[in-house]
């Protein structure tokens, strides 16, 4: 939460981020990494300009509303946003040089029509609480007003460097205020305002920055040391690294993706954290897949998905994203399913998982696959449901292989 005002100059730089994503349909993390690279802004002044555009991408059609401004208006209008945006969240008129002026009596009338009206107050497009309502039932409340919060930050201890009390202290001595997680033994909460990346403790390895239901995640795989594990769908390595803590480093762990840049971004973050056992491999044919064929104790598939359950870390996706694509993303994680599952081995075990809440994307997809691989057997699920925890929304599912086919 801001306590002030932003500054004029912070006020341009979100106007223009905003402009970036909403009129030409930059990705979020691409808008900022435009704007801030070359900039020296202090990190905490970084920190408040992202609270902010975060917080407007979360809620855009709430504020869009309460100032009468169309998201691709950002350019031409957006301080009109930007002053409602102060007043709504009970701060001073920012200063900026040439801001369009609000009526308070029209934003107080405006504020009464929007409480009455609970999808727009939750910040949620028509289409995701169509598809929400049609998928969660009485769930999806709870859930479309759990995704407009802010989202916290969560860091992953690394057991192959520290305890998580280790950590804890280290960060201490360098301003940063954690809090332990329950029941999610790796993970700590930021709970001051500080920079993380430039910490000793980070430059040594100690920590990822992770949300703890994507830790939930990666621990329930259950690697242990000496087992042969395939990440197949692992990205820039969120997860591997956490699976190669469990392994103590020991083991063989690949990591696969279709795109190089995140591997070689993973093979860097594993140099970091002291993950030795970590070996990528691209995925350009089926040939990898056919040659670990029963082989392997353990499998991750954590497949591409709509990202429904991470809005808060990625509120621009409801203003992107259509309904039109979740056949698409469907389609996919089931030949995901079907071809990776081959690499299981025998009394081995496979996860699926997906950072979204929708059960097509989950369960019906894991209940479709069993009923055509009567040679797997399902052990558990669980939604990380981010109404229940105040984490990231994820899903995952344990499956296990009780023959050959
Ligand atoms: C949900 S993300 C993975 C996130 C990652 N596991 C983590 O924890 O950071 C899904 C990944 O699947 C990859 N992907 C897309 N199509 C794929 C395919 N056919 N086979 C394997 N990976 C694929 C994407 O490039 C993306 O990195």
């Amino acid at each position: 939460m801001l306590k002030s005002s932003l500054s004029p100059s912070s006020n341009e730089l979100v106007i223009s981020i905003l402009d970036l994503v909403l009129s030409e349909g930059k990705p979020l993390d691409r808008a900022y990494s435009q704007h801030f690279s070359g900039l020296k802004l202090e990190p905490k002044e970084q920190g408040r300009i992202t609270f902010v555009v975060g917080d407007i991408l979360r809620r855009l059609n709430l504020y869009c509303f309460l100032s009468d401004v169309k998201p691709e208006e950002m350019a031409r209008l957006g301080t009109r946003l930007l002053n409602v945006w102060h007043l709504f969240n009970n701060l001073p008129l920012p200063k900026m040089q040439y801001a369009l002026q609000i009526d308070p009596q029209e934003l107080a009338s405006r504020i009464e029509a929007a409480k009455a009206q609970p999808v727009l107050w939750d910040g949620c497009p028509d289409w995701l609480n169509e598809m929400g309502q049609a998928q969660m039932g009485d769930k999806w409340p709870a859930e479309r007003a759990a995704l407009n919060k802010p989202a916290k930050r969560f860091l992953r201890t690394n057991i192959l460097k520290c305890t998580r009390e280790e950590l804890a202290t280290a960060l201490r001595k360098e301003g940063v205020e954690t809090v332990t997680v329950p029941g999610v033994d790796t993970a700590l909460e930021v709970v001051s305002d500080s920079a993380l990346f430039r910490t000793e403790t980070f430059k040594k390895g100690w920590f990822e920055q992770q949300d703890a239901g994507s830790q939930l995640v990666a621990l329930a795989l259950d690697a242990k040391p000496g087992m042969r594990v395939v990440d197949a769908c692992a990205g820039a390595g969120g997860k591997t690294l956490s699976i190669s803590a469990q392994m103590q480093g020991k083991g063989r762990l690949l990591a696969m993706d279709v795109e190089q840049w995140k591997l070689d971004n993973l093979k860097q973050r594993a140099r970091r954290a002291g993950a030795h056992n970590v070996e990528t491999r691209i995925i350009a044919s089926s040939k990898t897949i056919k040659r670990l064929k029963l082989t392997c104790d353990r499998v991750l598939l954590d497949v591409p998905c709509s990202g429904l359950g991470v809005l808060k870390r990625n509120p621009d996706a409801k203003w992107r994203d259509t309904p039109e694509r979740l056949p698409v993303l469907v389609e996919l994680q089931k030949q995901i399913l079907q071809s990776y599952s081959r690499m299981v081995k025998v009394g081995g075990m496979l996860v699926y998982a997906t950072c979204s809440i929708m059960p097509e994307e989950n369960r019906d997809q894991v209940d479709a696959f069993l009923a055509e691989n009567k040679h797997f057997r399902f052990i558990e699920d669980e939604t990380i449901s981010p109404a229940d925890t105040g984490f990231d929304g994820f899903y995952l599912a344990k499956l296990e292989r009780i023959a050959e086919a």
